[in-house]
């Protein structure tokens, strides 16, 4: 392969560059980044970006020595397959491998008024700045990233509401039943469940049932969607994202995509599932540089990605940590109900783990994603108990 082209300027993009390069590619790696900067990470932007005037969250990472062409401020506008082509807002380029990395973009509600989303450091900047002593903040939506918010909001003395349609925070990943276990953190947050916002208006926002919520700041926090306008009409396989299989590879040859773009095939839970989290991505760019650089003549298998997911969220002074991958079907089991460091599993139809959430509480994390790689199938005295491991002993 003498080009290789990636599509997207955010944490998969650069991983991919770096793992490429430290398996030994010696190709031309072009990264295409429509952002102005360089890579940068950003789960920071809406925590310590949010306090911190001058947080940086650039990459370290040495494009030049990597030799890796990035080209800022380039984005694709397009792919034509059958020439190998991209085209760009600086003009064609054709590759012999392409990446997909385009991650994904808020969405959005109606109307006039101001709203404020947190995917780049300008979201993070320009929000930070509104954030001052005595501003009415609303919040569109109870969810990670508006928690985060939050949190910094009511640290840096602003008054706080949240509009939620669901009937508990987080409760669209989590369910209810968990999401009303966080409720006390949001003591200082005038919080409105079942609640729908029906558009952003000048003064603040209206209500589904017609009633205004006056605010100088509206944040809307409901949610992404993949970044893969610039594909249509290509003929690549889309559905919640640019699909692919366990190897990351698309529906067209030599084209391959992951990150939060991506909506893979699991064999380990034997879906499709689209990851936003910052771990998936960063693996996934280790397998990819490996399915690039497999030698099919080799008996080497081609790499696969199906890890655990892991997700972490900082908010109202604790670390939430979610491991796995529940649906609704399965049964939630509470650990340490009633006690201060409860923590939550869930179960399939067959008693195995399938997911697990705690609080301030790494090692449980660790030890549920071991159990839940290990395909564990833990009792019932040890999943109420958030003392006992689930992991079956090494060497078994
Ligand atoms: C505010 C915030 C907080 C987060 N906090 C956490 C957390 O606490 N824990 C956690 O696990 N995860 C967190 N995440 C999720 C994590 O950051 C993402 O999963 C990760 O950034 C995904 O990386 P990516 O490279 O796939 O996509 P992105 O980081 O979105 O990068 C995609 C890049 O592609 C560029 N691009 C888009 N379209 C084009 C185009 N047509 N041409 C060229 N370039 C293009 C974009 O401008 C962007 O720079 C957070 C995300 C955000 C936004």
């Amino acid at each position: 392969m003498e080009r290789i082209v990636i599509v997207g300027g955010g944490l998969a993009a650069s991983r991919t560059c770096e793992q490429l390069r430290s398996r030994g590619y010696e190709g031309e790696l072009v990264m295409l980044c429509a952002e102005p900067h360089p890579p940068y990470d950003r789960p920071p932007l809406s925590k310590a970006a949010l306090l911190e005037e001058e947080h940086d969250s650039t990459f370290p990472t040495d494009y030049a020595q990597l030799s890796v062409d990035v080209r800022l401020g380039v984005a694709a506008t397009g792919l034509v397959p059958d020439a190998r082509t991209v085209q760009t807002t600086d003009g064609e380029l054709s590759y012999d491998a392409l990446v997909i990395a385009t991650g994904a973009s808020p969405i959005r509600l109606p109307g006039p008024g101001r709203q404020f989303t947190v995917r780049t450091v300008e979201d993070a900047a320009q929000l930070r700045a509104e954030l001052k002593p005595g501003q009415r903040v609303v919040l569109v939506g109870a969810s990670w990233i508006s928690a985060e918010v939050a949190t910094a909001a009511l640290r840096r003395g602003c008054s706080v509401t949240c509009i939620e349609a669901g009937p508990a925070p987080l409760s669209a990943a989590l369910g209810a039943d968990v999401g009303q276990r966080f409720l006390p953190w949001w003591s200082e947050v005038d919080l409105r469940l079942d609640t729908g916002v029906a558009e952003v208006t000048e003064t603040g926002v209206q209500l589904a049932n017609g009633e205004q919520v006056d605010a100088d700041v509206v944040v809307t926090g409901i949610g992404v969607r993949p970044a893969v306008d610039w594909l249509s009409g290509s003929g690549i396989a889309l559905d919640t994202g640019v699909v692919v299989d366990e190897h990351l590879r698309t529906s067209l040859p030599g084209i391959y995509a992951l990150g939060d773009v991506a909506v893979r095939w699991s064999p380990r839970w034997n879906t499709r599932i689209r990851v936003e989290h910052w771990d998936d991505a960063r693996e996934a760019a280790r397998t990819l540089a490996g399915v690039l650089l497999h030698d099919p003549s080799s008996q080497d298998p081609l790499p696969v990605h199906d890890p655990v997911p892991y997700f972490w969220s900082d908010q109202f002074g604790h670390k939430i940590q979610y491991v796995g991958h529940h649906s609704p079907e399965d049964t939630l089991v509470i650990r340490g109900d009633g006690t201060p460091q409860w923590a939550a599993a869930w179960v399939d139809a067959e008693g195995r783990l399938t997911a697990h959430l705690s609080i301030d509480a790494p090692r449980l994390m660790i030890d549920a994603r071991m159990a839940i790689a290990a395909g564990a199938r833990p009792d019932e005295a040890a999943l109420r108990d958030p003392q006992a491991k689930l992991a079956p002993p090494r060497g078994r």
